[in-house]
């Protein structure tokens, strides 16, 4: 019997709803499979543990998650409870951060049953590789004097171990599909940090000669998402690019709500995080419609980390015919529950056995 110790952070919003109904599916896969076992244990951390407490998460938090196989989370986000920045740096980015999850791999592909807003989705399956631990994401800056001679800085962080580490990984990744990285830059307007990214993009290709590349500005391949995103294979980007695209994947795919995301910890110090590429939601939260396949979708990238592929493969399997036959949230298109797409998954799971 295969075990795995979970900690799992619904955090605020949507995550409320998405998170228990992963939960259910993982709990039926577990049930399916005899012999996998997962063990859940929950943290209530969050916005509101930062209105009673006056932080995200206790002290001892990090140490507490340390022990755990993996954590699974919903979303971190009430603005009108805690500012953003406030909420995501005391909680997601410090995980993030602390447990050195320096990849953050994130898929978008044409997906069964569903109406991509692009007139010519062609079957797009690409995977963007983001940079998880520096870039433009950093506490390095400051702001100084208050009205009209205010001033804020912000300065981005790139080192050449961070971003040749995404880009070997981005290669690695492309070799085990069809041998294919793009690049985005932008270094015709930021003019330290994207020129190096080039220059690093340059040298660490040289060790790929079988892997073919691309490189590209973020704006036009944006729009290239959007004209032809079945150019791309692997695409590695900095930690802001990376978050613009894979929000931008969801949306090509149909929806921001299936995207998933995997943030991983390579040294094996520390658990690696596996959560939906959407926030918390807050326009849709407490209504029961929450697209829930995102957070099952990264149920199924937490399976394949832990060496369970088919039983993964089998899963998304399922969540595309459950969509094809229209059973679906209202986002995309459907007038299914939360809860509905959920127990059509899990019953029909539960007739693989
Ligand atoms: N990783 C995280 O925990 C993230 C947290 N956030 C936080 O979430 C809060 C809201 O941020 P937004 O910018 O509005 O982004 P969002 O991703 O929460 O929502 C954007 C739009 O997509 C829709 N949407 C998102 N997930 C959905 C789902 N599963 N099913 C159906 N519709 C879905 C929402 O209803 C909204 O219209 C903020 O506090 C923000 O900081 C935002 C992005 C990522
Ligand atoms: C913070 C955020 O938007 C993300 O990690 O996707
Ligand atoms: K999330
Ligand atoms: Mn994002």
């Amino acid at each position: 019997m295969k075990q795995f110790e979970l900690a799992v952070i619904p955090g605020d919003g949507i995550g409320k709803e998405v998170v228990p109904a992963a939960l259910d599916v993982l709990r039926t896969i577990a049930e399916v499979h005899g012999g996998l076992k997962f063990k859940f244990v929950e943290f209530p951390w969050g916005c509101d543990y930062y209105v009673e407490h006056g932080k995200m998460m206790p002290d001892d938090g990090l140490q507490i998650l340390q022990g755990f196989d993996a954590i699974f989370l919903g979303a971190i986000g009430n603005p009108h409870l805690v500012p953003d920045h406030i909420s995501l740096w005391g909680l997601l980015l410090k995980i993030r951060r602390e447990f050195e999850q320096v990849i953050n791999i994130r898929p978008a592909k044409y997906f069964r049953g569903l109406q991509s807003p692009l007139a010519n989705p062609n079957d797009f399956d690409l995977i963007v590789v983001r940079e998880n631990s520096e870039g433009e994401y950093s506490e390095v800056g400051g702001r100084i004097y208050r009205g009209s001679d205010e001033i804020a800085i912000q300065n981005a962080v790139f080192t050449r171990k961070g971003t040749e580490r995404a880009m070997r990984y981005a290669f690695e990744l492309s070799k085990k599909r069809r041998k294919h990285v793009t690049s985005a830059t932008k270094s015709n307007g930021i003019f330290h940090t994207m020129p190096f990214w080039d220059e690093v993009f340059a040298e660490v290709k040289q060790d790929y000669p079988e892997v073919e590349t691309a490189s590209y500005h973020i704006d036009a391949m944006a729009a290239f998402f959007v004209t032809r995103p079945h150019m791309f294979d692997v695409i590695v980007a900095s930690n802001l690019f990376g978050d613009i695209l894979t929000d931008l994947g969801g949306a090509i795919m149909g929806s921001i709500g299936i995207a998933p995301a995997a943030n991983i910890n390579l040294n094996g110090k520390y658990p690696s995080m596996f959560e939906p590429v959407h926030g918390s939601a807050p326009d849709i939260y407490g209504k029961g419609i929450a697209n829930p396949i995102g957070q099952i979708w990264t149920a199924k990238m937490m399976l394949d980390h832990f060496g369970e592929e088919e039983l993964g493969s089998v899963l998304l399997k399922i969540v595309e015919d459950v969509t094809a036959d229209g059973i679906k949230t209202p986002d995309i298109g459907g007038k299914a529950t939360t809860r509905e797409v959920t127990d059509e998954i899990c019953r029909r799971l539960k007739k693989l056995v």
